[in-house]
C-alpha cells in the first residue's frame, strides 16, 4: 500500500486516500517488538477502492476492502504491519508482472523500515531485565579500526550464526557458544562495536557491568534469564575478583563483588544457554585471568587502537558525506544500481576525497582515540573545509595536553610513593 501511494497516488495527483493515526494495538504490543521498529505518526494509504495504474508495461489493479480493513482493526494482536486483504491483478495472461510488483513492493518496505537495536539491562533492582534503550543501527564500517581484523571479525560471526554451523556443533557434541574479546583504550570503540554487531545481525543486546553485579548468584540469576540468540555484553571484565586480589589491595575496592569462579560458571556451566554469543570488554588485557580468555570462552580477540591515519581519512569522508539516507527523495527513487558506491564517482566526492587526504596528512598515526577525533568533528561538522584549515593547530593543542597531563601523573606518583 505505501508503494502504491508514493509511486501511484502522489505522482498521478490523485485526491483521495485515507489517513489513520493509530497503527499499532497499543498497550497489548510487545514493549521490546515496539522499540524494535519506528512507526510513522500518520499513515498515509490509497482510498477503498479499485486503482488502475501502469507500471512497466503493464496495466494493474489494486483493490482494498472496507471490510477486511474493520476485521484487521478489530483483532487486538494486529501491529498496524500487514493484516489487510489486497487484491492485486494485471491485464494478461502471465502471473509473473504480479510477482515482479510483488517483489518491488517488498524490496521498498524494506528500505523504508527503520530497524534498532534493543538493548537490554537490569532494572534498578536487580531483578529482571528491561529493555533500556534502542540505537538506531549504526553499520559496521562506521566503527574505524583495522580493516583486515574487522572482515575476519564479520566472517567469523556469520559463520558461527549459520544454521548449518550449528548442526556442525551439535553432531560433534560440541557446546554451541562463541565469545570476543574486545581490548583497548577508552574511546576506541568497544561498546560501539558491540551494538554495531548486533544491529549487523539482528540480535539484541544484553548489557551487565561486571563492577555493578553484586554477587556470583546475582550473576547467576541473570545468564538464567538470557535468551539463546543474542549478544551478552560483559564489560569492565578485568573488575571480575580474583583469589590474587587482597581486600588491601587498593585497585581492589574498585573491583566486582563477583568472582572468577562465578564468572567461569556461568560462561560454560549447565545454566549456559547454546547459541549465544558473549563479548567481553577490557581497558586492561593484561589483569585478565588466563582462565578467562582461553580459547572456548574467547575464541577471538579484537584490539581496538588509537585511529590510524586511514581510519581518519575515512572517518572524515563519512562525517562530510552528504546524508542521502534523510532525503525522502532519494529513498523514493534509488534502486539498488544507485546505491551510495555511486558517488564516488560524483565530482563532489572526489574533492571530498582530497579534502580526507589533506586532513589526514595532519594525524600523526596511533596518537589519538577515535572519540577524540570525533570531539573535533563536533565542533566542524558544518564545514569539511574548516575543519581541514582547523586540525593541525588541534593536534598541536592536543599533543601538548597530553604532554602536560604525562607531567601530572609523574608528579602526583612522586607525592604517592
Ligand atoms: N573506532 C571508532 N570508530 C568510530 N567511532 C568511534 C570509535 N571509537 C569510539 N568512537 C566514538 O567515540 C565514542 C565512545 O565510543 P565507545 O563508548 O564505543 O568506546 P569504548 O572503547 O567502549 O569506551 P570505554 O572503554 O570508555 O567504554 C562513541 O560516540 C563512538 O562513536
Amino acid at each position: 500500500m505505501s508503494w502504491v501511494m508514493a509511486n501511484v497516488v502522489q505522482r498521478r495527483s490523485i485526491r483521495s486516500f485515507t489517513a489513520r493515526t493509530q497503527v499499532h494495538a497499543g498497550d497489548l504490543a510487545d514493549r521490546a517488538a515496539l522499540l524494535k521498529k519506528k512507526r510513522r505518526e500518520v499513515q498515509y494509504l490509497p482510498h477503498f477502492d479499485t486503482t488502475f495504474f501502469w507500471h512497466g508495461s503493464c496495466l494493474y489493479f489494486v483493490s482494498r476492502s472496507l471490510d477486511s480493513f474493520h476485521t484487521s482493526m478489530s483483532d487486538p494482536s494486529y501491529d498496524g504491519i500487514g493484516g489487510e486483504e489486497l487484491t492485486l491483478g494485471c491485464l494478461g495472461w502471465s502471473t509473473e508482472p504480479i510477482k515482479r510488483l510483488i517483489q518491488t513492493c517488498e524490496e521498498y518496505a524494506d528500505r523504508q523500515t527503520e530497524f534498532f537495536v534493543i538493548i537490554y539491562a537490569r532494572d534498578r533492582y536487580g531483578m529482571s531485565w528491561q529493555p533500556k534503550a534502542r540505537k538506531p543501527i549504526r553499520r559496521v564500517d562506521t566503527v574505524h579500526f583495522d580493516d583486515g581484523l574487522k572482515q575476519a571479525l564479520l566472517t567469523d560471526m556469520r559463520k558461527y550464526l549459520d544454521p548449518s554451523t550449528k548442526r556442525l556443533y551439535q553432531s560433534r557434541s560440541m557446546p554451541y557458544r562463541r565469545g570476543y574479546l574486545f581490548f583497548g583504550p577508552p574511546g576506541t570503540g568497544k561498546s560501539s562495536l558491540s551494538t554495531a554487531l548486533a544491529g549487523e545481525f539482528g540480535l539484541d543486546l544484553y548489557e551487565v557491568k561486571i563492577p555493578c553485579v553484586a554477587s556470583d548468584q546475582d550473576l547467576e540469576q541473570m545468564f538464567q534469564e538470557i535468551p539463546p540468540q543474542c549478544i551478552v555484553l560483559l564489560e569492565d571484565v578485568d573488575a571480575i575478583w580474583t583469589d590474587r586480589d587482597s581486600k588491601k589491595d587498593e585497585q581492589a575496592i574498585s573491583r566486582s563483588s563477583c568472582t572468577l569462579s562465578g564468572l567461569l560458571g556461568v560462561l560454560d556451566g549447565v545454566g549456559s544457554a547454546e547459541g549465544r554469543i558473549v563479548i567481553m570488554t577490557t581497558n586492561k588485557p593484561d589483569r585478565l585471568d588466563s582462565a578467562l580468555v582461553r580459547p572456548g570462552r574467547v575464541d577471538m580477540k579484537v584490539m581496538l587502537g588509537n585511529i590510524s591515519r586511514k581510519s581518519a581519512e575515512q572517518m572524515f569522508v563519512r562525517m562530510f558525506t552528504p546524508d542521502i539516507e534523510s532525503s525522502p527523495l532519494v529513498v523514493k527513487e534509488r534502486s539498488d544500481a544507485t546505491r551510495p558506491d555511486d558517488e564516488s564517482i560524483s565530482p563532489e566526492s572526489d574533492a571530498l576525497q582530497e579534502l580526507a587526504l589533506e586532513f589526514s596528512s595532519h594525524i600523526p598515526d596511533d596518537t589519538f582515540t577515535p572519540s577524540q577525533l570525533q570531539g573535533f568533528f563536533q565542533l566542524h561538522l558544518n564545514s569539511a573545509s574548516e575543519a581541514v584549515a582547523n586540525i593541525s593547530n588541534w593536534v598541536e593543542r592536543e599533543l601538548s595536553k597530553s604532554l602536560l597531563d604525562d607531567d601530572i601523573s609523574v608528579v602526583s606518583e612522586g607525592k604517592t610513593s
